[in-house]
């Protein structure tokens, strides 16, 4: 089960729960969120988890592969290939209106950076005919992640969506659940829906932008012990 933590914004708390066996790493590129986060601020953060790779990894193999995503907004190409650049970033997450054709395109500018980068497209989901857009994005992206929808904020809304409507939704790519995710619900989610990933921010914070770690690490074990549980382990 690949696990995201987003809304990074402080570097002892980036290493902290870098150290904690996380698949992934999401900073805010989104200016008028509370959890935004400069791309010099980003790249302060990935410098120093790169330099400690070589010794953590031995003890944390996930930690070698993390990865380091950028959540972008209706961003232009220029800001997000600039972005990518300076912050050291090797995802990105779309979490606006883009269309499968933008996604398309842009990944033909970023490899020219990165030929390794991963796509995120990021759908806000109210109901099932919203759910049908996924099938658009499937063949030109890494993995969908579906948050819930809020006619006033983008992201970070604390918000669940439907997850009955989830049930037998299975595109041909892999899938993240968003939304409103805590260490108080995530068992149930796992069960009732089986993403192959899990994304998480308002639900392991103290205040917007800041985690709370404890929480991230119940967070990460009881994704974990799901996952142990449905291998029979
Ligand atoms: O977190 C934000 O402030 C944000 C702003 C703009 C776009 C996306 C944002 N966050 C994303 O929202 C989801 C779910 O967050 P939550 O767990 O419900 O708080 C997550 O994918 C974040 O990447």
């Amino acid at each position: 089960m690949y696990i995201k933590i987003c809304g990074i914004t402080k570097l002892d708390q980036a290493q902290a729960i870098a150290q904690m066996g996380v698949n992934a790493l999401g900073f805010i590129c989104v200016r008028a969120s509370p959890r935004y986060i400069s791309a010099t601020a980003i790249a302060q953060i990935t410098s120093s988890l790169l330099a400690a790779q070589s010794e953590i990894a031995e003890d944390s193999p996930k930690f070698a592969e993390l990865d380091l995503i950028g959540v972008f907004l209706n961003a232009s190409f220029s800001e997000i290939c600039e972005t990518v650049t300076q912050a050291g970033l090797n995802a990105i997450q779309l979490h606006g209106d883009e269309s499968p054709e933008f996604c398309d395109q842009l990944r033909s500018h970023l490899s020219a950076i990165n030929p390794k980068i991963k796509l995120i497209k990021a759908l806000r989901v109210r109901d099932q005919a919203g759910l049908e857009q996924a099938h658009l994005f499937s063949n030109v992206v890494d993995a969908i992640l579906l948050d819930a929808y809020d006619p006033h904020m983008a992201g970070g809304t604390g918000k669940t969506l439907d997850w009955q409507i989830l049930r037998d939704f299975r595109p041909n790519c892999d899938w993240w659940l968003a939304g409103g995710l805590s260490p108080e619900n995530v068992a149930e989610a796992i069960a009732l829906v089986n993403p192959n990933g899990l994304d998480v921010s308002s639900g392991v914070e103290r205040a917007a932008g800041d985690k709370d770690v404890t929480k991230v690490e119940q967070f990460v074990q009881l994704c974990n012990s799901c996952r142990y549980r449905a291998l029979g382990l």
